[in-house]
Parts: C-alpha cells; sequence; structure tokens
C-alpha cells in the first residue's frame, strides 16, 4: 500500500482545505463526494444555507495556503452585532477594536473556489461517489456510484464527510468508540432580505443583525449581491412562538408583526420562502477516538457544532492548519502517529467550542437585549484597552485570536465570575466610569493563582 496516496471523503470546505494542503506536501489526493459536480448539474443548497462567518483562525488557515486574497470579495467585514429591538431600535455591539472584523461568507462559491484551487494543485475530486462503509481490516472504502456499487482500497483515509459521516459511522461498530450526538430543542429556516429597488443593501451591510426575543430570534448576514441570508431560529414545538404554531400566512403574518416587524417590510417574499423552505435541525456531535488505523476524522465529522459562536468553519480550517503544522513536524511515513498526536492535541479544544457555541445561543437571543450586557462588554473593553495581556475579552480570544478554544473557555469562565461581581454593584450603571480596574486585574491574576 503506497503510503502517499491519500483518499479524502467528502469535497466540503474542510475536505476541499486539506486536499490543498495535503497537494503542497505533493501527496497523491483523491477527494471523493456524494454531491453532484456543481459545474456539470448546478443545483441550489436547497434553502437550508447559513451564512458563515470567517474569523480569525479561518483566515490564518487561508492566508497559510496563499488565498487570502482570492477569499476576500466574497466576504463581507461585519464589526459588531446590530441589535433589533420590538420598536425598530437599533444598538450596535461591536465585536471588538474598530479594525476587528467576522466576515459574512456564503457557503456555495467558496467551496467551489476550495475545491478548484485542490484541483489545480493536482488533487482528483469524484462526484457522485457516496461513502457507504469503511472495512478498517483491509482499509477498503465501499461507495455508492450512478454505476453501481464501488469499492476501493485506501492506505490513508481522512474524513471530511461533515455532521453525518459514514466514516463515523464505520468506526462508531468499532469497540471503545464513544458517540454523543445532540439536537437542540430549536430547529432554522433560512430567509431572505433582498437588495432595495435602487439596488442597495435594505440595511447596514457591516453588522450582523440580530432580532433577540428571549427564546427564539431571527438574524440577517449581508452578501456580496446586497442581499442579506435571514435565518430564523425557533423551538420546534412547545412554546407560544414555534414551527409547529405557524401554520398559514395568517399565523406567520401574526409573529413576524409581532416581533419582527422592521424586518418584515424587508421581505417582501417571507411567507413564500417560509413555506417553501425546510425546517432544518440543529445538532452537536462529540465522539472520540477520531482515529482508527490509517483513517482520521475531521471538521464536522469529528465534532459538529450548533452555528451561534461562527465557528464551526473556522475551527475545521484551524484542524487543517494543525494537523498541516504535525505533518511538517513528523513527516508523511507514519500516519497513525501523525493522527494519534493530532488528536490528542485537538479534542479538549474541540469540546470547548462546541461548549461555548450552546453558550452563545443564549448571548444572542436573550442577554444582547439587556442594556446591563452591553454595559458589561463596554467594561471589559475598557480592560482589554487598559491591559491588553491580562484581559482579553472571551469573544476576541475565540475569534480574534489563536489562543486554544480549551484555554479561551477556561479563562472565559474566570473573567465571567469577576465581571459577575462587578455587575452586582447596584450603582454600576453610574459609576462604571470610575471603576478601579487594577483592582479587577489584580482579582484575576490571584483567581488564576488559585
Ligand atoms: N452554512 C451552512 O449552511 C453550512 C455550513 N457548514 C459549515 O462548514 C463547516 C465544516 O464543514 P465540513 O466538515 O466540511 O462538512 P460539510 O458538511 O460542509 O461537508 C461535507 C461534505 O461531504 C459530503 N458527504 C456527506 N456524506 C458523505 C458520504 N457518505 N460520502 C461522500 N461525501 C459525503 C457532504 O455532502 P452533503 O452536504 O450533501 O451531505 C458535503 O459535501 C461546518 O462546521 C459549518 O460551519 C456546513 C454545512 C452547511
Ligand atoms: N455565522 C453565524 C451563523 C448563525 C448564528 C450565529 C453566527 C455568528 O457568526 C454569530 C457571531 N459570531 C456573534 O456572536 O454575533
Amino acid at each position: 500500500m503506497k503510503k502517499n496516496e491519500i483518499t479524502i471523503l467528502g469535497a466540503g470546505l474542510i475536505g476541499s482545505l486539506m486536499a490543498i494542503y495535503l497537494k503542497r506536501h505533493g501527496l497523491d489526493v483523491t477527494v471523493y463526494d456524494k454531491r453532484p459536480d456543481k459545474r456539470k448539474t448546478p443545483y441550489d443548497e436547497g434553502g437550508r444555507s447559513i451564512n458563515m462567518a470567517l474569523s480569525h483562525r479561518g483566515w490564518k488557515s487561508l492566508e497559510q495556503v496563499g488565498l487570502k486574497d482570492k477569499v476576500l470579495p466574497l466576504a463581507i467585514p461585519m464589526y459588531g452585532r446590530k441589535i433589533h429591538d420590538e420598536h425598530g431600535g437599533t444598538t450596535f455591539i461591536p465585536y471588538g477594536t474598530e479594525e476587528q472584523a467576522i466576515y459574512s461568507i456564503s457557503r456555495g462559491k467558496f467551496n467551489q473556489l476550495l475545491a478548484e484551487e485542490g484541483e489545480r494543485l493536482g488533487a482528483h475530486f469524484e462526484f457522485e461517489y457516496k461513502c457507504q462503509e469503511v472495512d478498517f481490516s483491509d482499509q477498503v472504502i465501499s461507495f455508492e456510484t450512478p454505476a453501481g456499487e464501488k469499492k476501493l482500497q485506501a492506505p490513508v483515509i481522512v474524513g471530511a464527510d461533515g455532521a453525518y459521516s459514514a466514516l463515523r459511522l464505520s468506526m462508531q461498530k468499532q469497540i471503545r468508540f464513544n458517540y454523543k450526538q445532540e439536537y437542540i430543542s430549536h430547529g432554522y429556516k433560512e430567509l431572505t432580505i433582498p437588495a432595495t429597488k435602487d439596488g442597495e443593501f435594505a440595511m447596514d451591510p457591516n453588522a450582523l443583525h440580530i432580532w433577540p426575543r428571549g427564546k427564539f430570534m431571527l438574524i440577517a448576514l449581508p452578501n456580496p449581491d446586497k442581499s442579506f441570508t435571514c435565518t430564523l431560529f425557533l423551538p420546534f414545538e412547545g412554546t407560544k412562538v414555534c414551527f409547529d404554531k405557524i401554520r398559514d400566512e395568517k399565523d406567520l403574518k401574526s409573529v413576524f408583526k409581532n416581533y419582527f416587524d422592521d424586518a418584515y417590510q424587508l421581505m417582501p417574499k417571507v411567507a413564500e420562502e417560509f413555506f417553501k423552505n425546510p425546517t432544518s435541525a440543529l445538532v452537536n456531535v462529540e465522539c472520540y477516538p477520531w482515529v482508527q488505523g490509517n483513517s482520521l476524522l475531521i471538521g464536522d465529522a469529528s465534532h459538529a457544532m450548533v452555528p451561534f459562536y461562527g465557528q464551526g468553519m473556522n475551527c475545521g480550517f484551524e484542524d487543517c492548519f494543525i494537523l498541516n503544522e504535525l505533518i511538517e513536524k513528523l513527516g508523511t511515513n507514519s500516519w497513525d502517529l501523525v493522527f494519534e498526536k493530532f488528536q490528542k492535541v485537538r479534542k479538549r479544544d474541540t469540546d470547548a467550542i462546541c461548549q461555548l457555541a450552546m453558550e452563545n445561543f443564549v448571548e444572542m437571543r436573550d442577554s444582547v437585549a439587556d442594556p446591563k450586557f452591553i454595559l458589561r462588554k463596554k467594561i471589559e473593553a475598557k480592560l482589554h484597552e487598559l491591559y491588553p495581556n491580562d484581559w482579553i475579552p472571551l469573544y476576541t480570544m475565540v475569534t480574534f485570536s489563536d489562543i486554544s478554544y480549551s484555554e479561551a473557555y477556561a479563562q472565559g469562565k474566570l473573567q465571567e465570575e469577576i465581571m459577575d461581581r462587578v455587575m452586582r454593584d447596584p450603582l454600576i450603571t453610574e459609576n462604571w466610569n470610575k471603576l478601579d480596574y487594577e483592582e479587577i486585574i489584580f482579582q484575576m491574576e490571584t483567581a488564576k493563582a488559585v
């Protein structure tokens, strides 16, 4: 078996970027995907897209493979959250410093760009190859193809075949494989705010728009064609406002007029889209080990997270970055060693970001509407400005740095406790400018030392 022959399952964002990295090592790379080749058989994403937010970890990997400049024109910077209240008022909450932004990008063209770059470097892409299972005793993959079942021996397999990974399913049948899957109570629906009649953005394009309504929310992210992709997150059932209770246009109008009226005015096709597009579920998947012989899971296949931190893709790109580092260090002769090291260093970080993604849902749909939350963000920004190395807000650590997710999580929890104490002062709204910031940093240092 030739160890320089790598088989990647899944030509999504992560599989395609991994193909680019591996080609840069001169390896023989073939990527198999169950979808048809979009260039030959155009298809839409079926009304289930959520725009992604490209941030530091994603850019870092793209820059390393020389793609940053090609991706930039597809991406729109969002410098903060624009919060829409129930009366049509808005508040802007910056994500970080004035220049720091996350970048809205939609999956289709971006994915195509990565796959084409992989091809240009010499990776082979085979479409309409659906992996059915992998037999680890002789590393044989069974595919379903339009021409019938095909079997292929693959010395090294990287499974980037997404949240419902077939490679992972085959691993689940092995002994001592841990697996945890959780569907949250909410689902989502894709909707659109089109460009205005004059061909302009209907709202500020440089913000991520949120209509936080406690148990549910609507969000909107800008696109280069001056539309916004909106995502409505509602419980499936059991609450006053839920998908189950929106049965016809009258129900829909009542929900939108009551809770999202300013957005509703900008959505001429909301009813058509709502009843045409599917209601999709949101799942968190954690598993271990990610390695079976010479096969490895990466991206959503190993850690599918809910979308609320906008880190799924960034985390998957960072998987590729770290795997590449290990290949550079350990070479391409012992894949089992590279894979083993990878899962050991990476697992705690992906667990941390899966957890943070869950927690960010509450922040987005509820906390952002609270003036105390906005004040808290201001105080943390001030602390960061005064003591840039001693206090880094959690959002900044996750989004604008490469501090490991697990370290960010631990540090974030310490900071949260201290901020809870600061915010307990009943006069904080009046007094926040006079806070003893040095004392807060001292408390932080003490907490860290314990
Ligand atoms: N915004 C969005 O709507 C979406 C965003 N993402 C983002 O991308 C990030 C990482 O994605 P990634 O890990 O690349 O996963 P993806 O789901 O993006 O990509 C996996 C690819 O593998 C294909 N695939 C699935 N099963 C098989 C199989 N049995 N055999 C061959 N191919 C298969 C999928 O097709 P198919 O898609 O048809 O199953 C898809 O093309 C996510 O964390 C998320 O942030 C991912 C999905 C949707
Ligand atoms: N892309 C997304 C898709 C769905 C839900 C959230 C996002 C975000 O990016 C949220 C952003 N990081 C925030 O915290 O405001």
